[in-house]
């Protein structure tokens, strides 16, 4: 078990599960239908939209069964709904702005949408572009539209109008966006620091305080449940010799080459720290005692087989301790210790338990 920390979150993290967009689209299927519905039945439906709502709703559910049965990359996706959502929400507006189709329709209400879908939707660095050239479009197209029968005055009033409304709709949502990640990202730091107070720097293994955690945690000592653990501690030979021959900062490459090995050597769900000094200590879960004893053979061999430019011959000795030899975590460590300590008396580079 190691303690990592995840990369920093970008502002693009904004990302809609499949499940979550499935829902989108019913709900936009049952939006059209029921504004379709009613259009119909008022009888004041107009012949753009009587053209357009079934060619969206078809549309929805396409894209629907789409991301159900195919791998198309879901942003693809995003965007084929998105484009369909405000190309209608734009052309409908500019439909219902050309003089012959009515001034004062109420299209132009639903255009708000178009931003705060293209948040929704699609990843923060593709929507701020996105949300802009919508934008651009749409004011142009509404100038386009009114200004055909209408003089400069009444027109920009129209276009203005529009314009403004939708810069605050376009800043709202950028600033909410920004305190979203930002929160984010201090949540993270927080997360970062944290993991940095239970992790050794030099060795990046846990360090004690975050051995004793991860002991805490899983409840070594829980009545109800009596675990089956055993408790590795791995102590380096000599070396403080190693450090007045070769230096401390070589001693400090072998501390760290040496948890890399053992990291690498123990199984996913162990447990590797580093509880001070030449010390480490592995926890091992739910083994039989010749498992655990296979794995500290394969720990001291992994160590003894290491080259550090030209230094060989680094070794280590493990004493272990079996949870049924005693009632608690700090008892099954001191067996572990007295185990080392027979095992350093034996000539070291050796592995010393009881054998059960
Ligand atoms: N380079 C380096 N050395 C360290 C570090 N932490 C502890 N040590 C050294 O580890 C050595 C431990 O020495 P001892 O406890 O006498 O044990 P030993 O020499 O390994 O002897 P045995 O354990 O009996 O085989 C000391 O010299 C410490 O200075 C570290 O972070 N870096």
């Amino acid at each position: 078990m190691k303690l990592q920390h995840s990369p920093k979150k970008q502002l693009n993290s904004a990302s809609m599960p499949p499940t979550l967009f499935r829902k989108m689209l019913v709900v936009a299927i049952l939006g059209f239908s029921a504004i379709w519905g009613i259009d119909l039945s008022s009888g004041i439906i107009a012949s753009f939209d009587a053209a357009a709502y079934p060619i969206c709703i078809s549309a929805f559910a396409l894209i629907y069964l789409l991301s159900v049965i195919t791998k198309i990359n879901n942003q693809s996706l995003h965007f084929f709904a998105y484009f369909i959502i405000a190309g209608y929400l734009i052309s409908t507006s500019i439909w219902h702005h050309m003089d012959a189709n009515g001034l004062f329709s109420n299209a132009a209400q639903w255009l708000g949408l178009n931003y705060v879908i293209a948040y929704l939707f699609l990843e923060v660095k593709k929507a701020a572009p996105t949300t802009i050239l919508v934008f651009v479009v749409t004011v142009i197209g509404h100038f386009s539209a009114v200004i055909q029968n209408h003089n400069m005055a009444d027109t920009m009033g129209v276009v203005l109008n529009i314009a403004i409304a939708h810069m605050i709709y376009i800043f709202l949502l950028w600033t909410i966006i920004k305190l979203r990640v930002k929160t984010d990202q201090v949540i993270e730091h927080a997360d970062t620091l944290e993991n940095y107070a239970y992790v050794d720097l030099l060795t990046r293994a846990l360090n004690r305080r975050g051995i004793e955690k991860v002991f805490n945690e899983l409840d070594l000592d829980s009545v109800e449940q009596k675990k089956n653990y055993a408790i590795l501690i791995i102590d380096i030979d000599h070396f403080k010799q190693f450090n007045d021959i070769n230096g401390h900062l070589v001693g400090d490459e072998v501390l760290t080459r040496i948890s890399g090995k053992l990291s690498r050597t123990i199984h996913p769900n162990d447990v590797l720290g580093r509880w001070g000094g030449e010390e480490f200590i592995v926890l091992t879960l739910n083994r039989t005692p010749q498992q655990v004893m296979a794995l500290a053979e394969n720990l001291r061999a992994a160590v003894s087989n290491l080259v550090i430019d030209t230094i060989s011959n680094i070794t280590v000795s493990i004493g272990i301790g079996y949870s049924h030899e005693a009632s608690s975590k700090e008892a099954v460590f001191k067996i572990a210790d007295e185990h080392l300590y027979i095992a350093k008396q034996s000539g070291r580079n050796t592995i010393h338990a009881n054998h059960f």
